[in-house]
């Protein structure tokens, strides 16, 4: 029997984040692989007009659910959702709840982060670090607490090119931050943001780095441990090849490739993409808070969650293996044939951007408006190159995770373990994986049916021809321009047009001499 499913078994867990991308996959993996456990509580907001218990019961019948509800039917009786707010006081939750959780708790997973780039500081800190601090402090008063795990991410030290699994001094002082933030105005905080984050490339990665600094303060009074997964990407295997319902990390790019939108990006080549599963993080982080608690290490463990340093693979290859997989599993209504120019130079690249997305979307825009609709290309475009100036820190440079504390915990599993629980990234090929992602991310984020591939391809077939017409139609009209103002182009052009003559008339003669 595995070690780690048999310890979940009878525990009563508590969730943050968890109706997030990781969040859910790991909630979907405990239910399923340790059906006995006690009791998930969850920490959910009412969102979107949505109360609490509608959100809760909207996530359960999500299909990625679908497998342990054929194991467990009656999966959702252990799923108990808790008011709570993360940026309020006492997150929010009422009195009774928190009687509740400190009384049964065993082991707490903190997931629950704002991961976007464009965060304002003031929110990013809130919530990253005032939460992370909020749900500290009820960890200590938790009277069954065994375990806390605390997900952060690989690019929290991204300052760094070399990044140990250790913690790094803080970039300022938490506290003192968190009083500036108290007073000073949205807007001026807005304009010193950059000055105040200095090498981090965003608040997300600012904060993230702050929040490892106060969880590791923690380490005398909690058992805890720290995984720091990089870009988090479709699964591999666990609950489906390809599962994914976000547009978050790689996966907006990727589908932005498939839709024939993205045709250039600015990347190194050669740089690593270091894409890491969903369910070999999650793998990783339950078999972390089962070793933390029965194993209680003297030092706080941290996990990189990487797979550069051990099984690597560049940006240049993941493009082509999208472009590839897309051109055979075409994503429906494509606005142009799949294609993606991939260069880390900035000229280049704005080229590209100004030939192939640019003009495109203005002359689609054209053709919209003449035919009495909405325009809408040149908006979606612009939306794309914010975010790709926002990625492209990511993708233009490599760094390096050292992975010691993952491999000593790999090495620590039963070989059932290390079967149902498996974060060994060197077994993961990735070309089989790239085509379950892209497919994944049709299927499951796209909502498309795999039986629609034959239309999508005539579609692809309809754009060739397209492009085929007005890139002939545009070569002559430039000719004959060129051919109307310059006598050399009319030389040029007359003996082409003579030589051509010369040569079928002497292919004709030696036909006819032959019969
Ligand atoms: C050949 C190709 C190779 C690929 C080669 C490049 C890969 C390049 C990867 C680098 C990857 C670095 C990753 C760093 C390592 C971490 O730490 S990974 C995790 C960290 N966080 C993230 O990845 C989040 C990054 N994203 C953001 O911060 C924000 O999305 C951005 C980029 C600022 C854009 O913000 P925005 O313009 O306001 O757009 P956003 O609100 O996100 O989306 C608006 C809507 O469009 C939808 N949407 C977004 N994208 C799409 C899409 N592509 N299609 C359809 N709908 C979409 C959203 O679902 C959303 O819908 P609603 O929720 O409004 O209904
Ligand atoms: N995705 C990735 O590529 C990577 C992620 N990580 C880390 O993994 C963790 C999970 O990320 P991921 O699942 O992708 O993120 P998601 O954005 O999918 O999920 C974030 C979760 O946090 C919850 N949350 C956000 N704000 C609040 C709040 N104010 N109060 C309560 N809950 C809140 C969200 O709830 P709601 O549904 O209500 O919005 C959601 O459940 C994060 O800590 C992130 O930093 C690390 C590396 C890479």
């Amino acid at each position: 029997m595995s070690s780690i499913a048999a310890y979940y078994n009878g525990k009563t867990i508590l969730i943050t984040g968890a109706t997030g991308f990781m969040g859910k996959v790991l909630m979907e993996k405990l239910l399923r692989s340790s059906p006995d456990v006690e009791a998930v509580y969850i920490l959910v907001r009412p969102k979107a007009g949505q109360s609490m218990q509608e959100r809760v019961a909207n996530m359960v019948k999500s299909k990625v659910f679908d497998r342990v509800r054929e194991d467990c039917p009656n999966f959702q009786e252990k799923i108990k959702p808790i008011n709570a707010e993360l940026t309020q006081p006492n997150l929010s939750i009422s009195a009774k709840d928190l009687q509740e959780l400190l009384s049964q708790v065993n082991v707490v997973f903190h997931c629950a982060a704002t991961v976007r780039f464009d965060e304002p500081l003031k929110h990013a800190l809130l919530l990253n670090v005032m939460g992370t601090q909020q749900l500290l402090s009820l960890a200590r008063q938790m009277q069954k607490l065994e375990a806390f795990i605390h997900i952060s991410t690989a690019y929290a030290n991204c300052n760094r090119r070399n990044i140990d699994e250790v913690i790094y001094p803080p970039p300022v002082e938490t506290k003192k931050l968190c009083d500036l933030m108290e007073w000073m105005d949205e807007s001026v905080i807005q304009e010193i943001t950059p000055k105040l984050i200095g090498d981090w490339p965003n608040t997300y990665t600012y904060t993230k780095a702050l929040a490892e600094y106060l969880v590791q303060q923690e380490k005398e009074h909690l058992n805890i441990a720290i995984i720091r997964p990089s870009i988090v990407g479709a699964s591999w295997h666990e609950p489906f090849p390809g599962w994914i319902d976000n547009f978050n990390g790689a996966s907006g790019m990727i589908i932005a490739a498939g839709k024939g939108i993205l045709q250039t990006v600015k990347v190194n080549n050669e740089a690593v993409a270091d894409l890491i599963p969903v369910d070999v993080v999650i793998n990783l982080t339950l078999a972390a808070g089962w070793y933390t608690a029965v194993h209680r290490p003297k030092t706080m463990l941290v996990y990189n969650c990487t797979t550069g340093g051990i099984n690597p693979f560049c940006w240049g290859e993941i493009g082509y293996h999208v472009i590839s997989t897309f051109k055979r599993n075409p994503l429906e209504q494509a606005f142009r044939i799949p294609r993606a120019q991939m260069t880390s130079n900035y000229l280049i690249n704005q080229y590209w951007i100004a030939v192939s997305h640019k003009a495109p979307a203005m002359l689609y825009d054209l053709y919209m408006r003449l035919t009495g609709r909405k325009p809408r290309m040149m908006k979606i475009f612009n939306r794309l190159h914010k975010s790709m100036l926002l990625l492209e820190y990511f993708t233009c440079q490599s760094w390096e995770w050292s992975s010691e504390n993952t491999n000593t915990l790999m090495a620590q599993l039963s070989p059932e373990d290390r079967r149902l629980f498996n974060f060994d990234v060197r077994q993961l090929h990735w070309s089989e994986y790239i085509e379950n992602y892209c497919i994944g991310a049709k299927k499951y984020l796209l909502n498309e049916d795999m039986s629609g591939i034959p239309a999508a391809k005539q579609h692809l077939r309809k754009l060739r021809n397209i492009q085929y017409a007005f890139n002939t139609t545009l070569l002559v009209i430039i000719w004959r321009i060129f051919i109307a103002r310059s006598q050399m182009a009319r030389n040029i052009w007359y003996f082409v047009v003579s030589l051509c003559y010369k040569f079928l008339s002497y292919f004709r003669a030696s036909s006819t001499l032959r019969h």
